[in-house]
This record gives C-alpha cells, sequence and structure tokens, in this order.
C-alpha cells in the first residue's frame, strides 16, 4: 500500500487465471481495523473487487499464470510504499498454496512484520 498524500484506492480484477485477494482494514479509526476480506477473482468469475485508501492489499496467483488489472486513483510513488511480509504468522493469512509451492518475492519476505507496521503506523 502506499501512505500518506500518495494512498490509493484501486479498483482491481482478473482477465487471465485466477488469484486469492485478501484485504486486511489497517486504518486505526475503524470499526472493521484489523479485520480482513478474502475473495477469489477469476477470468471466469469476472468479479471486480474495490480496495479503499487505508487497506493492505495483496493476492496470491492459484492458477500456472495470471494477469491482474488495477485501476488506481493516484500516482505510483515508491517512497510512500509501506506493507507487510505476507507470511507474517500475525498477519495469519492462509493464501491457498501449498508450502512447498510458494514462490514469494524478497521485496514481500523482507516487508515489515505485521505488529512493527501497527506500531509505526498508529
Ligand atoms: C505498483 C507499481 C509498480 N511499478 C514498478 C516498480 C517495479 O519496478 C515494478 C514492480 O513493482 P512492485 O514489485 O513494487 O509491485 P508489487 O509488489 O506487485 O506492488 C503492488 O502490490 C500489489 C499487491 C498492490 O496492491 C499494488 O498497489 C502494489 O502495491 O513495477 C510501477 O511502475 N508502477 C506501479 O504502480
Amino acid at each position: 500500500m502506499q501512505k500518506g498524500n500518495y494512498a490509493q484506492a484501486k479498483l482491481v480484477r482478473v482477465i487471465k487465471g485466477r488469484v486469492k485477494d485478501v484485504l486486511v482494514d489497517v486504518r486505526p479509526d475503524s470499526p472493521s481495523f484489523k479485520q480482513k476480506f478474502e475473495i477469489e477473482l477469476s477470468e471466469e468469475n469476472k468479479k471486480q473487487l474495490f480496495v479503499p485508501r487505508g487497506f493492505l492489499h495483496g493476492f496470491s496467483v492459484l492458477s500456472e499464470e495470471a494477469i491482474f488489472f488495477y485501476k488506481c486513483d493516484n500516482y505510483y510513488n515508491k517512497i510512500s510504499e509501506t506493507g507487510v511480509n505476507p507470511l507474517d504468522t500475525q498477519l495469519n493469512i492462509d493464501w491457498g498454496i501449498a508450502q512447498r509451492k510458494k514462490i514469494i518475492s524478497q521485496k514481500d519476505i523482507m516487508n515489515n512484520e505485521y505488529e512493527d507496521f501497527l506500531l509505526k503506523n498508529i
């Protein structure tokens, strides 16, 4: 997610393949603070998901390949980026992929621990 003046809302969908998409509300003043929302988005179901500003957002690819399509309401700004390691045990998300099949980027794995993120962002 991006923070501050570069916070982004996103409208996302999958135009090829299948993904598991997960949101976490990390707005401290929200009644649904720390609640998660999970949904499958696919070429078949054609669902679109609106990701409000102030939510962590991530997805896992369940098919061999996927094309994930975003519309964002603010510009990309690398230095405003923050996030959480998607495999953090406190975050506790089931990404729907067997342990031995998980492939994850260095950027994602090196991201904040969930507890540190919450301390820094509250
Ligand atoms: C997200 C983004 C990346 N990039 C570039 C930066 C880098 O060279 C390359 C890949 O970027 P990243 O590895 O940061 O992309 P990624 O980790 O896939 O970042 C994204 O994660 C998902 C879950 C989101 O919700 C996005 O908003 C964004 O946070 O693309 C842009 O030029 N514009 C963009 O809007």
